[in-house]
């Protein structure tokens, strides 16, 4: 089973009008045409439209941060699915731990959004990691598979296949301290083996698994030559041309 491998850059919140469209720019012209690898932008909601703009015609894609999972009503602040892919967006990320952290966010909540999402035709980039406590005290396994069993609870075979996970340890986000590949790779076959358990072997061997935490250019293709790595959700190193070009280039 081939996976294309997913680069995607969480731009998080950072960004205004003119930078998103000349950075969004900078990695159209980086990327090509037929680029090896699926190439996504996750740009702030504010500037969703503006980065769809820019690579519209293109082979990258664009992807939301977050989705609320209703369809219009009463919901003031908020944005649903419908909202996203009309402006352009064919990802959305869920679960993200800084959105777990700060907003409370539970495997439940972020189980309403993939179904959303699922319905709403966006694909998920579902994110899970545990916490270097976690890790200390040997829970990650633990963790993460709550995290899997619990964002995708409700998950028909069928719709698994086509949802992308992000394994992200909280330690290595924003931290510069990059998982070993051996870590990694640790972590994404013990998932890919779960997913394995709860749909089949078959849908688990088409789930993409990203690896996110520090991902730079000096050490993306040691990560991404991992059997059980088929991409990487990039945060701080997204948000220069040529670091992300030098991720989609590792
Ligand atoms: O949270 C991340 C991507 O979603 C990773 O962030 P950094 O690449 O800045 O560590």
């Amino acid at each position: 089973m081939t996976r294309r491998t997913l680069i995607a850059g969480n731009w998080k919140m950072n960004m205004r009008s003119a930078s998103a469209r000349s950075l969004a720019k900078g990695i159209v012209d980086a990327v090509g045409k037929s680029p090896a690898v699926e190439v996504v932008l996750c740009p702030p909601a504010a500037y969703l439209a503006a980065v769809a703009d820019v690579t519209a015609g293109t082979p990258v894609e664009v992807g939301a941060q977050n989705l609320y999972a209703a369809d219009d009503g009463a919901f003031t602040g908020e944005l649903n699915a419908s909202m996203l892919t009309d402006v352009g967006c064919r990802f959305v990320i869920l679960g993200h731990s800084e959105r777990r952290q700060l907003m409370g966010e539970t495997d439940a909540d972020v189980s309403k959004k993939l179904h959303a999402a699922l319905a709403g035709n966006l694909v998920p980039i579902v994110c899970v990691g545990e916490t270097l406590q976690q890790r200390e005290t040997n829970e990650t396994e633990a963790v993460v598979e709550s995290q899997i069993r619990g964002s995708l609870e409700g998950l028909d075979e069928a719709r698994a296949a086509g949802i992308v996970i992000a394994y992200e340890p909280v330690w290595a986000i924003g931290t510069g301290k990059v998982a070993t590949k051996e870590q990694a790779e640790a972590v994404h076959a013990f998932i890919r083996d779960l997913l394995g358990k709860m749909f089949t072997p078959d849908v688990a061997a088409q789930i993409r698994i990203q690896y996110g935490g520090s991902v730079k250019p000096s050490n993306a293709s040691e990560l991404l030559a991992q059997p059980n790595i088929d991409g990487a959700l990039v945060g701080g190193a997204s948000l220069k041309v040529e670091d992300f070009a030098g991720i989609i280039n590792s």
